[in-house]
C-alpha cells in the first residue's frame, strides 16, 4: 500500500518511538502532523525533518493529549493544513505511578479520545474515506509488571479498547482499520524513568528488580517498533491485530480463541 499523499497524525511524535514512526512515515512520502507536549523537542524534530524531507511535509503542533479541547483543535489544524486525514498513531504515553491519575488520563483516556477524534475525521459514518488507527500499548498488557500496576492497567485497557473498536468498525462499516502494538522494553527516555521516585513513587525501591527484567528480556530499538507499526499501517489485511514486539520473537502477533479474552 502506497502512503504517498496520505496524511498522518502522531501523538508524542517528538521523541522516542513516536519520533521513529514519524520518520518512517515521511520516508514513505506521507505528510505528518507531530503532536507533542514538549515544544523544544517538537521544534527540533520538525527542523530535522524539514532538512531531510523538505519544508511543507510536516507540522509540529504543541499539544497536551490529555486536554480534550487541545487535542480536538490539533486534529482540526492537521486537516486544515493538509486537507485530509488518513492515519492516526495514538502513541503518547507516560510512566508515572506517583501521579497515577495522570497516567490513566494520558495513557488510556487520551487514546480513547484520539481514536474517537480519528473516527470523526476518517470514518464513512462521518462521510469520510476511511483510514487507519494504530494504538500503542505494551507487553506490560501481557506480562503485568509488579512495579507499574497503573501503567499495566492502562496498557491492558488500550489493548482491550482497540480490539473492541476494531470489531465496532467492522460491524458498522467505518472503513477504518484499527490495530494495536505491544512492544517490550524500548531504548527511549521513558525507560530511564525507572530511576526516578517522581515517576515510580513507592515502587522505586524495586528499580533493580525492574532493571533485571530489562536485562532478561532485552531492550529493543525504536526503529524496530516503527517497522512493526508501518506493517500495521500498510498491510491492508491487518485489522483488529494485536502485534507483539519482543527481543526473543521479534515482530509477531498474539492470537486469541474465538469469543475469548
Ligand atoms: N519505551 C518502552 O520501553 C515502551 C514504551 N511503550 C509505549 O510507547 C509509547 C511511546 O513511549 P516512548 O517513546 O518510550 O516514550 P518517550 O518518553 O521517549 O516519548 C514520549 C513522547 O510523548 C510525549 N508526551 C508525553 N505526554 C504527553 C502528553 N500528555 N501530550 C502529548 N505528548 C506527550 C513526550 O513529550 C515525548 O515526546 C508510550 O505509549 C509508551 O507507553 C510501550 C512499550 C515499551
Ligand atoms: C520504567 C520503565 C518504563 C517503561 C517501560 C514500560 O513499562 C514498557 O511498556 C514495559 C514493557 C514490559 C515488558 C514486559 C515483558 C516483556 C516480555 C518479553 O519480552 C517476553 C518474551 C516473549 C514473549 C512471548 C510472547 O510473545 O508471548
Amino acid at each position: 500500500m502506497s502512503l504517498t499523499g496520505m496524511v498522518a497524525l502522531v501523538t508524542g511524535g517528538a521523541q522516542g518511538i513516536g519520533r521513529a514512526v514519524v520518520h518512517a512515515l515521511m520516508q514513505k512520502a506521507a505528510k505528518v502532523a507531530v503532536l507533542d507536549l514538549n515544544p523544544s523537542c517538537g521544534e527540533a524534530c520538525k527542523a530535522e525533518l524539514d532538512a531531510e524531507f523538505g519544508e511543507g511535509n510536516c507540522i509540529f503542533i504543541p499539544c497536551d493529549v490529555s486536554n480534550g479541547d487541545a487535542l480536538k483543535d490539533a486534529f482540526q489544524k492537521t486537516v486544515d493544513t493538509f486537507g485530509r486525514l488518513d492515519i492516526v498513531v495514538n502513541n503518547a504515553g507516560i510512566n508515572n505511578e506517583k501521579d497515577w491519575e495522570k497516567t490513566i488520563e494520558v495513557n488510556l483516556a487520551s487514546v480513547i479520545r484520539g481514536t474517537y477524534l480519528a473516527l470523526e475525521h476518517m470514518s464513512r459514518e462521518h462521510g469520510k474515506d476511511g483510514g487507519i488507527i494504530i494504538n500503542v500499548s505494551s507487553m506490560a498488557a501481557f506480562f503485568h509488571s509488579p512495579h507499574q500496576p497503573v501503567y499495566t492497567a492502562t496498557k491492558y485497557g488500550v489493548t482491550g479498547f482497540t480490539r473492541a473498536m476494531a470489531d465496532a468498525s467492522s460491524e458498522s462499516n467505518y472503513g477504518v482499520r484499527i490495530n494495536v502494538v505491544c512492544p517490550a522494553f524500548v531504548n527511549t527516555p521513558l525507560l530511564r524513568s525507572v530511576e526516578h521516585e517522581d515517576n515510580m513513587g513507592k515502587f522505586v525501591k524495586f528499580k533493580d528488580d525492574f532493571k533485571s527484567r530489562m536485562a532478561k528480556f532485552g531492550i529493543l530499538e525504536p526503529s524496530l517498533i516503527a517497522k512493526g507499526i508501518m506493517q500495521l499501517i500498510t498491510d491492508t489485511n491487518l485489522h483488529g491485530a494485536v502485534m507483539k514486539i519482543t527481543s526473543s520473537k521479534g515482530i509477531h502477533f498474539h492470537t486469541y480463541e474465538p469469543l475469548s479474552a
